[in-house]
Parts: C-alpha cells; sequence; structure tokens
C-alpha cells in the first residue's frame, strides 16, 4: 500500500496554480497575488491633522502656557475633506479636524483640549512641537514603494492598504472553482423522500462546505449514477469549466457498482490507489482534459471523506491557488485509549477538553466506523495516530488535526470551564456544562 506522505507528495507533484487574472478589488479577497504591488501615491497622501483642534506655526505660540495662554484669532474650519488650498497667515491659526489637510505654512495642531475651543479667537493654553499631530506625507508608504509582494494571500488588512492606495484592480491566481459530484443510485438529495434502500446525500453539501470554508468557489453539481457511460459523460462535462474536480463513492471493489471507478480506470492520468490510512483507503487522483483538470475520486463513507479532503484535497486546493500551506496539529493527551489498525495511518474523532494542567485532552467521538455521521459532527479534530501503533495508551500525547476553528473550541472550553466553576460554587452538580 501507498503511504499517506507518498499519496501527498506525489499528486501535489501535478498540482499547477490555476491561471493568472486581473480581478477589480472588490472580487479579489481570499485570492494570491501573482505581482507585487506598488503603491502609486504618498500614504498619508497629504500632511493631515491626527487632532481636533488648531493649526499653528508653532513658533507663534511657543510662548504659551496654562498660566498665560495665548490669544490667536481663528481664520476659519477646515474639515476632512476640505479641497480648498488654505496656507498660513502669520499670527493667526485655523480650526482644523482629524483627517483634515494642515494649511500651507502650519507646521503643527494644538489639540483642543489644550484651548478655550473659541471658533473666532481661541486661547491657547500649550505650546507645541513644531510637527505635533501632524500626519506627515508618505509617513507610512512612499509613492513607488512595493506595498504587497506576489505570493500574498489578500485578507481583510491586505484589501485595506490596496483600497488607501487606489489599486482598484489586481493581478491574482484563481479563483478556483470546484465541482462537487456525489455519486451512488442510493443517494436522493436532503428536502426530498427517500424510498426502501435509499439515503440521503450528506457527503456533497460536506464537500462544498469545506470547500467554500478554505476560501474557494463550490458547485455541488448534483449525482452520478451508478452507470459507467453516464459518469464518464458528466465528468467530462465538468472538466471545461472547473478548476478541480471532487467525486465521493463508487471507487472500491464492487466492480459495475462501483461506476466512478469503472468510467475512470484509464482515463488521462488517473490511478486508483489504495493508501495506508483508516479511514481513507481508496482513493483515486489524476489530470482529466485538455484542460489538465485535477480530479479527486474520494471513498464513500462520509467520515472517510471528510479525512480525505482534509489530508489530500485541502493542500491540493491551496496549490490550485497559489498558497502555500502546511497543515497545524494541536498537541493533547488521550484521555481514553482506543486502538488503531496495523499498517495503516488512523485519523480517530476526538472531542477536545482541557486536563487539569492546562493540556488540551483528547477523548475518542463514537467508534472507528467510517458510516458514523452523527459522531462526526461532534467531533472537535482527528487525532493522528502513525501506522506502527497499534494501541493508543491513555496518558500518551497525539497530535490533533482541528476540524473546527480553534477560536470556536477555546470559546467552547471555556464557556465549560465556566458552568464547571458555577456547578462547584452552588453545588448543583450539573458536571462539564452543556458540551
Ligand atoms: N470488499 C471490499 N469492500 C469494501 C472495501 C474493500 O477494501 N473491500 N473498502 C471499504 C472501504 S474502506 C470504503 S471507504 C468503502 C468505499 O466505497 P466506495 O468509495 O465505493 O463508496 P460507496 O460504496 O459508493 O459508498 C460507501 C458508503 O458510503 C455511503 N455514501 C456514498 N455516497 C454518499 C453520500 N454522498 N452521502 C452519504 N453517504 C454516502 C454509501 O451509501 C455506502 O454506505 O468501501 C468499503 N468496501
Ligand atoms: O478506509 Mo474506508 O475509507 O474505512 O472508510
Amino acid at each position: 500500500m501507498t503511504t499517506v506522505t507518498e499519496h501527498l507528495e506525489a499528486l501535489l507533484e501535478r498540482i499547477v496554480p490555476v491561471d493568472t487574472v486581473t480581478v477589480p478589488l472588490s472580487e479579489a479577497h481570499g485570492l494570491v497575488l501573482t505581482q507585487d504591488v506598488t503603491s502609486p501615491v504618498d500614504l498619508p497622501r497629504f500632511a493631515n491633522s491626527a487632532m481636533d483642534g488648531y493649526a499653528v506655526l508653532s513658533s507663534e505660540i511657543a510662548e504659551a502656557s496654562p498660566e498665560s495662554p495665548q490669544l490667536v484669532p481663528v481664520r476659519g474650519d477646515i474639515a476632512a475633506g476640505d479641497g480648498q488650498p488654505h496656507t498660513h497667515r502669520p499670527g493667526t491659526c485655523w480650526r482644523i479636524l482629524t483627517g483634515a489637510p494642515v494649511p500651507e505654512g502650519c507646521d503643527a495642531v494644538v489639540r483642543v483640549e489644550d484651548t478655550d475651543g473659541n471658533p473666532h479667537e481661541v486661547l491657547i493654553k500649550a505650546a507645541v512641537e513644531a510637527g505635533a499631530n501632524v500626519r506627515p506625507a508618505g509617513e507610512d508608504v512612499r509613492a513607488g514603494a512595493v506595498i504587497l509582494r506576489a505570493g500574498t494571500r489578500i485578507g481583510p488588512t491586505q484589501l485595506a492598504v490596496l483600497a488607501a492606495a487606489g489599486v482598484a484592480q489586481v493581478s491574482v491566481t484563481g479563483p478556483v472553482r470546484v465541482a462537487v459530484l456525489s455519486s451512488g443510485d442510493e443517494l436522493v438529495p436532503v428536502g426530498e423522500p427517500v424510498g426502501p434502500g435509499q439515503i440521503h446525500d450528506s457527503n456533497g453539501p460536506m464537500l462544498a462546505a469545506l470547500v467554500r470554508a478554505a476560501g474557494h468557489f463550490a458547485v455541488h453539481a448534483g449525482h452520478l449514477p451508478d452507470d459507467a457511460k453516464a459518469v464518464s459523460k458528466e465528468i467530462e462535462h465538468h472538466q471545461d469549466y472547473a478548476d478541480l474536480v471532487i467525486t465521493t463513492g463508487g471507487v472500491s471493489k464492487g466492480g459495475s457498482y462501483d461506476a466512478v471507478k469503472a468510467a475512470l480506470t484509464g482515463a488521462g492520468s488517473m490511478e486508483f490507489t489504495e493508501v495506508s490510512m483508516q479511514p481513507g483507503k481508496p482513493q483515486g487522483f489524476g489530470l482529466l482534459g485538455k484542460r489538465e483538470v485535477p480530479v479527486f475520486t474520494l471513498p464513500g463513507n462520509p467520515v472517510s471523506v471528510l479525512v480525505s479532503f482534509e489530508v489530500f484535497v485541502r493542500p491540493a486546493l491551496a496549490a490550485r491557488a497559489g498558497m502555500r500551506y502546511s497543515p497545524v496539529t494541536m498537541p493533547a493527551v488521550v484521555a481514553q485509549g482506543w486502538s488503531s489498525p496495523e499498517g495503516r495511518q488512523q485519523y480517530h474523532r476526538v472531542r477536545l477538553s482541557r486536563d487539569v494542567s492546562g493540556s488540551y485532552a483528547a477523548e475518542p467521538v463514537s467508534g472507528p466506523g467510517s458510516h458514523l455521521v452523527g459522531g462526526l459532527a461532534q467531533a472537535d479534530g482527528l487525532a493522528v495516530i502513525p501506522a506502527e501503533v497499534t494501541e493508543v495508551a491513555t496518558g500518551s500525547q497525539v497530535l490533533v488535526l482541528p476540524l473546527r476553528p480553534v477560536a470556536e473550541i477555546e470559546a467552547d472550553l471555556q464557556a465549560a470551564r465556566q458552568d464547571g466553576d458555577g456547578d462547584a460554587a452552588d453545588g448543583a452538580g450539573r458536571g462539564q456544562g452543556a458540551r
């Protein structure tokens, strides 16, 4: 059998980023820059006030103090957005608002708190240094300077600097459009009645959500029947527009009933592999069609789908999007041991809590069966158990791949702790609270 690492490395070698496109900033969130971006302007664009107050020439009020305030005529107001070319006239000042352009010839702003606030003739009660409360042009970014490097993923703060600099469109990789296809004659979309022997499709909605949560575009394109010809035709259609295709089901040893495997064996560079992992053993991957679209054929069991996505598809999607990616695992102490199959890397569903030392403690959720979707929904993460380990001992340390944002796991643990504290104090004895 192929190891997890071998399979992952082999498929990542064949994944190239999707084409570069130019998109307006409104569509750039989450995409990766393919070129350095330089700022066409200084930031701040012009010298402006950092405070509500009075714009002055500092040398003219050098003697002002609380004991001997200085009376200065006010020439008018300058609000943020004021485009008039205001200038300083000796012996006077301007009332100015935060963000408003500092008039030519003024070199500082006295805060309103250090004055009597009069709009016509102000009593200034403090001297200021030249430059005080003025945000100089180009202090943050110089025109022509690189503000973001190629390879940067555009998040909220990167959007902010691009918008501030007036960069209205950017060259990026992607977006990555993913077609999700469930297979199996037993499947019925949720919302429709199931007949005898049928089940609702849960892999389709889960995969589409996983793709979207990873920051890509997903179309749940429907169901493939247990018919190899129909499967081939449908997948050929998606090869024309999708940047990545994920199917679930129909890849084990059921012969013609495993229609995905039957249809795609020998197509493009498709290879069907048994990977030494549990769950997720039957894997298929290859590039199909003129556009060499990466196609993942995942096994049908819901937990196998989830694990296969986390281990193989998530890194591949990142590579397709031009992103760097490395999984983050959390160390945890095993609260209650379990066994693991010999020679297979196990991904065991666990729920996390805190032990007395404050470390994460991992306890198994439901059994190891890869059909147990109810237990899957209770899991905080997957404990990764190396292939050579057959007994995961209570008290040993494991690495856990989180399945939920760590901030949400933390918030639940904190709430459980608070419930626990309350129980101890009021003696109600409700145990560990809602979780
Ligand atoms: N003789 C053998 N049988 C099986 C083997 C084996 O090595 N020898 N491997 C087992 C393992 S491991 C897995 S995993 C599954 C993989 O099977 P398939 O990929 O062919 O998947 P299906 O048979 O189509 O479905 C498996 C299971 O999952 C349910 N399913 C499928 N699609 C969905 C969906 N979209 N939503 C919810 N549930 C779904 C399906 O009804 C089956 O119960 O093969 C084992 N068999
Ligand atoms: O390896 Mo299967 O993928 O147990 O569920």
